[in-house]
């Protein structure tokens, strides 16, 4: 295992895939962090302690490569990972391991801070990467079962646990430019957003490339309604018309239509929930766009339309817009087909997946719907998002899937 310089400051990363690697962790390494990757896949952990670098290479026109240094793997099953949350070189905890992992990390988490306390560790922040509002403030909760009162009070006063942001598209890395297991291909755009009311002291040293706000929910709602809201009915529908790429899905005129209209339904309901300017958000939404068709990245459906169950949950990124435009009485009818095409997302590979195709198997799709979504039958979005559906499903029997 790698080690770091003496005094080195130190930051704990859970989940060492594409947007660990990709960004957060090179973010870190490149402000002065030692980065200890926190995972449970043994062959990555072999490999992080088996290389002194890896590249992420920037797919853009004419291809650049950044070096990442200073980092270590570690098991997050094992006791190694408490240990080098207790130590006092450690300022920063992140994860980017996927919302259903929170829960499972926790345990880790707990156990370091509680040995920090007794080593009198002292001040220390936590930011989750993932997908999701509120993901570091969920991860705390599940943290905070696992301590006594006692422990509590202190991890209150001492320990930060700050929501973010996070945006790079980061796709699964190709031997196109891949000279090690470690190298990984990434968008040149990126942005990492941290409420900073939820920090405790400052970050030091500063994360370059981390912006600090005090209106945070506004950054997340633009970008998991509008980016990633986007991205997931480009997956549903790519899927859908059987074709295997964001790219591809998107230089289809039909799937485009929907897209484009989904963003317009989502935009223009948080336009009015949060004040935004329509044309500054009119040309955010094209910037995203820019960025999906991006034919360097390489991005797979079944990637981005990954967890389908998580994606259809309340408040994330198809029912969010959605029930925002219904409170103001604005249409839903591209968002509709959206998620109408989520329901026909068959991958054997993924688990959430499985588990909704062998539900709607079994209670027809009517009931799936309102199960998975909340969405009554006999609502007017339940009969769009039905209609659609059964168009789709037409469409992708003709298609054949792979
Ligand atoms: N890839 C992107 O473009 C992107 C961009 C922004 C945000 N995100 C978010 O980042 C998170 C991770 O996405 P990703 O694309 O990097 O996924 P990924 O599958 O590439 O990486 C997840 C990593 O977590 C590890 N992991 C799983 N269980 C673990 C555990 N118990 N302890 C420690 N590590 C564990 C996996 O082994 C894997 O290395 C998700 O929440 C995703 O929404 C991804
Ligand atoms: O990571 P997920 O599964 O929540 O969503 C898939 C993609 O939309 C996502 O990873 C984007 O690439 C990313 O959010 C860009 O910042």
């Amino acid at each position: 295992m790698h080690e770091p310089q003496a005094n080195q400051p130190q930051a704990v990363h859970f989940g060492a895939g594409n947007i660990g690697r990709g960004f957060i962790g090179a973010l870190l390494a490149e402000s002065g962090y030692f980065v200890v990757f926190a995972d449970v896949d043994k062959n990555l952990l072999k490999e992080l302690n088996s290389h002194d670098s890896y590249e992420v290479h920037l797919l853009t026109e004419k291809e650049q490569t950044e070096e990442v240094h200073s980092f270590a793997g570690a098991s997050s099953q094992k006791e190694e990972v408490p240990h080098f949350i207790a130590s006092p070189h450690t300022r920063l905890i992140t994860t980017a391991v996927g919302p259903a992992i929170l829960e499972k990390i926790a345990p880790a988490i707990a156990k370091g801070l509680k040995e920090r306390r007794l080593a009198g560790g002292g001040v220390l922040n936590v930011i989750a990467c993932e997908n999701m509002v509120h993901q570091t403030e969920t991860l705390k909760k599940y943290v905070q079962s696992h301590l006594s009162d006692e422990e509590n009070a202190w991890l209150s006063d001492q320990i930060g646990f700050a929501n973010c942001s996070v945006d790079r598209i980061v796709p699964a890395p190709t031997s196109r430019y891949a000279k090690n297991p470690l190298d990984v291909g990434v968008e040149e755009f990126s942005e990492w957003v941290v409420d900073k009311t939820l920090l405790r002291g400052p970050i030091d040293p500063p994360v370059q490339g981390m912006t600090l706000t005090d209106s945070l929910q506004a950054y997340i709602e633009r970008k998991l309604f509008t980016l990633n809201c986007g991205h997931a009915i480009t997956a549903y529908l790519g899927f859908v018309y059987g074709l295997e790429r964001v790219d591809q899905a998107l230089a289809n005129e039909e799937i485009m239509e929907d897209v484009r209209g989904a963003l317009r339904e989502g935009g223009a309901a948080l336009v009015k929930r949060h004040g935004f300017d329509a044309e500054e958000h009119e040309r955010y939404v094209e910037h995203v766009f820019a960025r999906f068709a991006n034919p360097k990245l390489h991005d797979d459906v079944e990637r981005v339309g990954r967890q389908p169950l998580r994606k259809l949950s309340k408040g994330d990124r198809l029912l969010g817009p959605t029930v925002i435009a219904r409170e103001y009485g604005l249409p839903i009818d591209h968002l509709a087909r959206g998620i109408a095409a989520a329901f026909l997302f068959d991958v054997k590979s993924d688990p959430q997946s499985v588990q909704m195709i062998g539900r709607i198997n079994e209670v027809g799709i009517e009931r799936a719907v309102a199960e998975y979504t909340g969405i009554e039958g006999g609502s007017e979005e339940h009969d769009k998002i039905i209609g659609a559906y059964n168009k789709f499903k037409l469409k992708g029997n003709l298609v054949g899937h792979r």
